[in-house]
C-alpha cells in the first residue's frame, strides 16, 4: 500500500529506517523533481514513463550483467533496445530528445547498446551539418532507425589533435568522388561506439585534399555495410576494438577505407562545398566542422550530474538503512548517514549534482541559442560557447568522478561489489574525462580564451570583454562573507581573476625572455589549466545561484539553499590558499566557512533521503530492481538489501554448481600432491 504523508511517498513494507528518513523531510519530492527538470510536465512524464516502462516485463534485464561475457552483454543490450523501440511511440514523444535519453538511460542503463551514439552522435551532425537535400536522403531513414550510424572522427594515432587526422578524403574531378583512403595503421578510426559490429553507415570526419590542398577535417556520410546481409562493403576493414573498462554492452569500433568511393554530394554540405569543377566553398567559421562536438559538450554537465545523482542515490539510501557503530546510545547502532565524515563525503556531491544539472540546462538552452544563429547564418557566438563548453565538460567530468568514487567508498565493502552498480555508473562517467575532448586538451582551450581576455583588460579595453569574462576588470574590493552569496561569488571572482592574470603574466614573460610562444604556453600550462577550472567553478556557481534564486515555493527554495550554502563554503574552501595567499581572505574568513560548512551538512541532514529521492530514478534505472531477484540491488528505493544482496549472490553462476573444475582440474590434485 502506498499513503501520502506530508507530502511524501510512503510505502509499506519499507525499512523501516528510509522511512523514517521520508518522515522527517521538510519539502515535497514531486515539487523538487520540477525544479530538477525544469517543469511540472517533465518531471511527471519521466514519472509516467518510468511507471508504463516497470509494467513491460521484456524492457527489464533478462539476466544480470556482471555475470554476462561480452557477446551476451551485447546480446542483451541489443534484444532490450530493439524491443524498446517497438514499444516507443506508444511510451515518449518520439519528438522529444530528453524523453528519449530518459527512457534509453532507464532501459538500457551504463553498459551501453548499439543505437546509444545513433541519436546522439550520428543523427546531430547530420540534422546540424547537412543541407535540406541529405536530411531528405537520409534523416528519415535514420530517424525511423532504418539504418544505424555512429561518428567515425578518432584514430588510433590521433584524436585530440584533429588538424592531424590522417583518413584523406581526396575530391576526384573526373568522377565527381571523394576517395576515402586510410593510408597507415595509424589513421584506422578507432573508438567510435556502436561502429564495431552494428552500425551500417557513419559520419566520417576526414581531411579534405581538392587538388593536392588539404582543407582539413570534414564531414561525410559514408554507408559501411551492406544494408541486406550486414557485410562491410569491398574497401572497407571494420571490427570491434575489445573489451574496455565500461560500455561493454556496445561494440566501440576501428574502420580502414582502401581507397573507397563516394558521391560528392555525401559531403555534408550545409555550410561548406565542393563544387563540381573542384572549387572549395568556405564555410561562415573556420571550426564549423567541430560545431556538433560543441553540441555534445554543452549536455555534458546536466547528464554527469544525473550520473552522479544516480550514485549518491545508491549510497545515501544505503547510508540510511547501514548501521554500524555507536554515538551517544550504546543500545542500538547509528546509521552510518549520522557521522559527520559520511556526510561531508556525500553531500557536497550532492549539491554538486544539483549545481550540474541546474548549470547544464542553462548551457543547453545556450547552445539551442547558437544553433539557431547558426542556422541564420551568424557565429559570432561560437567562439564563447567552444570556451564555456571546453570548461564545463572538463569541471563537470572530473568533479563527477571524484563523487562517484565518493559514493563507493561510503558503500564498505558492499560497495566494491558489482551489487551496487556504483562501478559500472563510475566506468561510464569518467570516460567523459577523455571522450569529446581529453579535459587538459579542453581546458587549455579555455584558456586560451581567458588570456585573450585578460590581454583586452591589460590593454585597458574591458568594455570589449564579453559577460562571462567581465569581472576580470572588476576592482579588488574586500568582501565580508557573512553578507551572503553575492560575497562568496566576489571572493571566487577574485580568485579566479587573480590565477588568470598570474597565468598570463607568466606566459608573457616567457615569451619576453625569448622562449617561443608554443613552448612558453607549455612552460605555463598548468597554471593555465588552474585558471580554467577557477573561472568554470565560479561559473557553475554563479547557475545555482541564479537557479535558487528564481524558485517560488519556499519549503523547495529553503532546501536548496541550504545546498547551496553547502556548495558555496566546499568550494570556496577547497580554493582558499589562492585567497589566503594574496590576503584577500582572512584566517578569521577560513574559519567563518569551515563552520558554515559542518553547519551546512547539519542542516541537510534530515532531507538527504529525500534530495536524492527527488532525482527520481527507478529501481530498474539504478539496477536495483527485483523483477526476477537478479539484479543490483544496493540503491533498491525500498532499502530492503541484504536477503536481495544474498539473493544476488546465489545467482552467480559459480553457485550454479558446488564444485567446479577449477578444483577438480588444479587444486585437489594439488593438495593430493602434497599429502604424498
Ligand atoms: C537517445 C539515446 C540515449 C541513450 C542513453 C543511454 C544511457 C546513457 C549512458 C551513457 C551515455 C554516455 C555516452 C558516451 C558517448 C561517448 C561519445 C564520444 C564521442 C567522441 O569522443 S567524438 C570525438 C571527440 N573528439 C574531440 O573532442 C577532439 C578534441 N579536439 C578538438 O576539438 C580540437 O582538436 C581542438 C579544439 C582541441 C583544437 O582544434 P584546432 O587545432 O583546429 O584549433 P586550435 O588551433 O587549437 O584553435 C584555433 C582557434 O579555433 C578555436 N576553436 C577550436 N574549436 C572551436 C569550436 N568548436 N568552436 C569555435 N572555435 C573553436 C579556438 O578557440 C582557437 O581560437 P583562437 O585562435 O584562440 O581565437
Ligand atoms: C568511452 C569512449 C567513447 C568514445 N567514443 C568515440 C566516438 O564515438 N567517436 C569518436 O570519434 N571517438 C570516440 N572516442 C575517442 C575520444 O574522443 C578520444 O579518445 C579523445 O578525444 C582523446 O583523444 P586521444 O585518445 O587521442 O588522447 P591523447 O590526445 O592521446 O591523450 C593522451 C594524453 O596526452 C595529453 N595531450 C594530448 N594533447 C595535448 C595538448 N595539446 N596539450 C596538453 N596535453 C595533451 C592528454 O591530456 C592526455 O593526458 C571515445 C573514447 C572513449 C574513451
Amino acid at each position: 500500500m502506498t499513503m501520502v504523508f506530508l507530502n511524501k511517498e510512503i510505502r509499506d513494507g519499507d525499512n523501516p529506517d528510509l522511512t523514517e528518513e521520508r518522515k522527517t523531510a521538510t519539502f515535497d519530492t514531486n515539487k523538487m523533481a520540477e525544479v530538477i527538470y525544469g517543469s511540472e510536465k517533465l518531471a511527471r512524464r519521466r514519472r509516467e514513463i518510468s511507471q508504463a516502462v516497470s509494467l513491460i516485463p521484456e524492457l527489464a534485464d533478462s539476466k544480470p550483467l556482471p555475470f554476462l561475457s561480452r557477446n551476451e552483454k551485447i546480446l542483451e543490450s541489443t534484444r532490450k533496445v530493439t524491443a524498446l523501440n517497438e514499444h516507443l511511440p506508444r511510451l515518449i514523444n518520439m519528438n522529444d530528445e530528453d524523453e528519449a535519453w530518459h527512457i534509453h538511460s532507464e532501459v538500457i542503463g551504463f553498459e551501453g547498446n548499439p543505437l546509444a551514439l545513433h541519436h546522439s552522435l550520428f543523427i546531430p551532425p547530420l540534422v546540424i551539418q547537412g543541407s535540406d537535400e541529405q536530411h531528405e536522403k537520409w534523416l528519415g531513414r535514420a530517424k525511423r532507425r532504418e539504418i544505424i550510424g555512429c561518428y567515425a572522427q578518432t584514430e588510433l594515432g590521433h584524436g585530440s589533435n584533429i588538424r592531424k587526422l590522417e583518413t584523406t578524403a581526396t575530391y576526384s574531378l573526373s568522377t565527381q568522388e571523394f576517395i576515402l583512403h586510410t593510408p597507415t595503421i595509424n589513421a584506422l578510426k578507432w573508438w567510435p561506439g556502436a561502429l564495431g559490429k552494428s552500425s551500417n553507415h557513419a559520419v566520417v570526419v576526414a581531411s579534405l585534399i581538392i587538388k593536392e590542398q588539404n582543407y582539413g577535417p570534414h564531414l561525410f556520410m559514408v554507408q559501411i555495410r551492406d544494408e541486406q546481409s550486414h557485410e562491410p562493403l569491398p574497401g572497407i576493414a571494420v571490427g570491434d576494438i575489445g573489451p574496455k573498462m565500461a560500455f561493454n554492452g556496445a561494440d566501440n569500433g576501428f574502420l580502414g577505407f582502401n581507397n573507397f568511393r563516394i558521391p560528392r554530394g555525401n559531403l555534408l554540405n550545409r555550410h561548406c562545398n565542393v563544387e563540381v569543377d573542384g572549387t572549395y566553398v568556405r564555410p561562415p567559421h573556420d571550426k564549423m566542422n567541430y560545431a556538433g562536438m560543441i553540441r555534445v559538450r554543452s549536455r555534458m554537465a546536466a547528464e554527469q550530474g544525473t550520473f552522479m545523482a544516480q550514485a549518491l542515490t545508491i549510497a545515501v539510501r544505503y547510508s540510511a538503512v547501514r548501521r554500524q557503530g555507536f554515538l551517544e546510545n550504546k543500545s542500538q547502532e547509528v546509521k552510518v548517514l549520522d557521522y559527520q565524515t559520511q556526510q561531508h563525503r556525500l553531500f557536497p556531491a550532492i549539491a554538486r549534482s544539483y549545481a550540474f544539472i541546474f548549470c547544464g540546462f542553462e548551457t543547453i538552452q545556450k547552445y539551442e541559442t547558437l544553433q539557431n544563429e547558426m542556422n541564420s547564418g551568424n557565429v559570432s557566438l561560437m567562439a564563447d560557447l567552444h570556451a564555456l563548453t571546453s570548461g564545463i565538460k572538463s569541471v563537470v567530468t572530473y568533479q563527477t568522478g571524484e563523487g562517484i568514487e565518493q559514493a563507493r567508498m561510503a558503500c564498505g565493502g558492499h560497495g566494491y561489489s558489482m551489487a551496487s552498480y556504483i562501478s559500472e555508473i563510475y566506468g561510464c562517467a569518467i570516460g567523459g574525462c577523455t571522450y569529446e575532448g581529453e579535459n587538459m586538451v579542453m581546458l587549455l582551450q579555455l584558456a586560451r580564451y581567458l588570456v585573450k581576455s585578460v590581454e583586452l583588460a591589460m590593454r585597458g579595453k574591458p568594455g570589449d570583454l564579453g559577460p562571462m569574462v567581465a569581472y576580470l576588470a572588476y576592482p579588488d574590493i574586500k568582501v565580508d562573507l557573512v553578507t551572503g552569496p553575492e560575497a562568496y561569488v566576489k571572493m571566487f571572482q577574485h580568485i579566479s581573476k587573480r590565477q588568470s592574470i598570474k597565468a598570463t603574466e607568466k606566459f608573457h614573460r616567457k615569451m619576453e625572455s625569448g622562449v617561443s610562444r608554443d613552448e612558453a604556453w607549455n612552460q605555463c600550462a598548468v597554471e593555465l589549466t588552474r585558471a580554467s577550472r577557477l573561472h568554470t567553478r565560479l561559473y557553475i556557481i554563479e547557475t545555482f545561484i541564479r537557479r535558487v534564486d528564481s524558485i517560488e515555493d519556499l519549503s523547495i527554495k529553503m532546501v536548496l539553499t541550504d545546498l547551496m550554502n553547502l556548495h558555496l563554503n566546499y568550494e570556496l574552501l577547497d580554493v582558499a590558499s589562492y585567497a589566503l595567499e594574496d590576503g584577500f581572505m582572512s584566517s578569521t574568513q577560513m574559519g567563518f566557512i569551515k563552520n558554515q560548512l559542518y553547519s551546512s551538512l547539519e542542516k541537510i541532514r534530515p532531507n538527504a533521503v529525500s534530495l536524492v529521492d527527488s532525482f527520481q530514478f527507478s529501481d530498474l534505472q539504478l539496477r536495483s530492481n527485483l523483477l526476477n531477484f537478479l539484479f543490483q540491488v544496493l540503491g533498491r528505493r525500498d532499502g530492503h538489501v541484504y536477503q536481495n544482496l544474498f539473493e544476488w549472490a546465489k545467482s552467480s553462476p559459480l553457485n550454479q554448481t558446488e564444485v567446479l573444475p577449477s578444483v577438480t582440474q588444479y587444486l585437489k590434485p594439488m593438495m593430493e600432491k602434497a599429502k604424498l
